[in-house]
């Protein structure tokens, strides 16, 4: 059982946004979909859905074409919040369009997670605060009890006590019922407490997919550097995520013997590796923008 995309592309207003764009997911995953603002990450999720069309490519649901086979239909759930029509609803009337739509739909669970939350069943969902509606969308989702949830930046608007029961409500969802989750966000931190790998959107396609756990080559160090000048191999071969005098925190995206023989060199006064996280990762997959801000920033100064 998997959701199989393949070559997926899509033009809006003749630019070209999503490009060959290709992964799978398994049954059970937290897969984090992150990108740059503007990267196409709605995008994928709208033509996931099937709300827009891809212009090529295909979307395999357990090895049928989802475009093209209704009955799957009820498989993948995603709701464009705030622009959905749910949202002129009540959760009382939301409940009963979809329990047509989705034939497994868990009213006892919605019915008890709007309590836990203390959501309003009366009130129109467009009624809600930016969190209550965040909140919704989550519910709405896993009581569909699709196999497939696409989730837009579900942590958003949460205040910290609300996360942590979403995040566990994630969890348990995909525990108790091998939910597939991808999750659009540019809360890595987040993410990196939630997400089993996260696929990197990047130039209109998925440049690179990681695992915290898997990135023997990804390397992190804190270092000070000796003399008046920073090493140079360091820019070439790094990303700087920051700089105080001396002192150096850097990211190397493809680090090897021989970068390691250079930092094991009489150049560096001290030098710690420190643990590395998706944000680390981001940065370095970048780090070409990274670099031009900090020569244009070093310029005004
Ligand atoms: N309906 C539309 N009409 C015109 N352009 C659109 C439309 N929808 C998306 N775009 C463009 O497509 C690109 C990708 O937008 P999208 O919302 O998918 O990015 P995103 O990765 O979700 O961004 P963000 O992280 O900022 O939410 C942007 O340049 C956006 O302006």
């Amino acid at each position: 059982m998997s959701l199989i995309l393949e070559n997926i592309s899509k033009k809006i207003h003749h630019h070209a946004i999503l490009k060959n764009a290709s992964f799978e997911l398994k049954e059970g995953e937290i897969v984090g979909l992150v990108g740059r603002n503007g990267a196409g990450k709605t995008t994928l999720f709208r033509t996931i859905s099937g709300e827009m069309q891809a212009d090529f490519g295909r979307i395999g649901l357990d090895n049928k074409d989802y475009m093209k086979t209704v009955a799957v239909h009820d498989q993948l759930f995603y709701i464009d919040m705030p622009d959905n029509w749910l949202a002129f609803y009540t959760p009382k009337r939301v409940k009963s369009i979809l329990e047509v739509a989705y034939t497994d739909f868990d009213s006892d669970w919605y019915d008890d997670r709007l309590k836990q939350f203390g959501l309003n069943n009366n009130k129109r969902v467009q009624n809600y605060s930016k969190g209550m509606k965040a909140l919704f969308t989550i519910i709405v989702s896993f009581a569909s009890r699709a196999q497939y949830v696409l989730l837009d930046e579900p942590l958003d608007g949460l205040d910290v006590l609300v996360r942590d029961q979403v995040k566990q409500l994630i969890i348990d969802r995909v525990t108790k019922n091998n939910t597939t989750v991808l999750i659009a966000s540019h809360n890595l931190v987040e993410l990196d407490t939630l997400v089993d790998r996260i696929l990197l959107l990047k130039d209109g396609t998925i440049d690179r997919a990681f695992a915290i756990e898997n990135n023997k080559n990804i390397k992190k160090y804190q270092l000070a550097y000796d003399g008046d000048v920073m090493p140079e191999f360091l820019r070439n071969n790094g990303t700087i995520i920051a700089q105080v005098g001396h002192i150096v925190t850097i990211v190397f995206d493809n680090f090897d013997e021989d970068i390691g023989i250079k930092l094991a060199g009489s150049d560096f006064k001290f030098i710690e590796e420190l643990p590395i996280s998706s944000e680390d990762i981001f940065r370095a997959s970048f780090a070409n923008e990274v670099y031009a801000w900090q020569q244009e920033l070093g310029g005004e100064q």
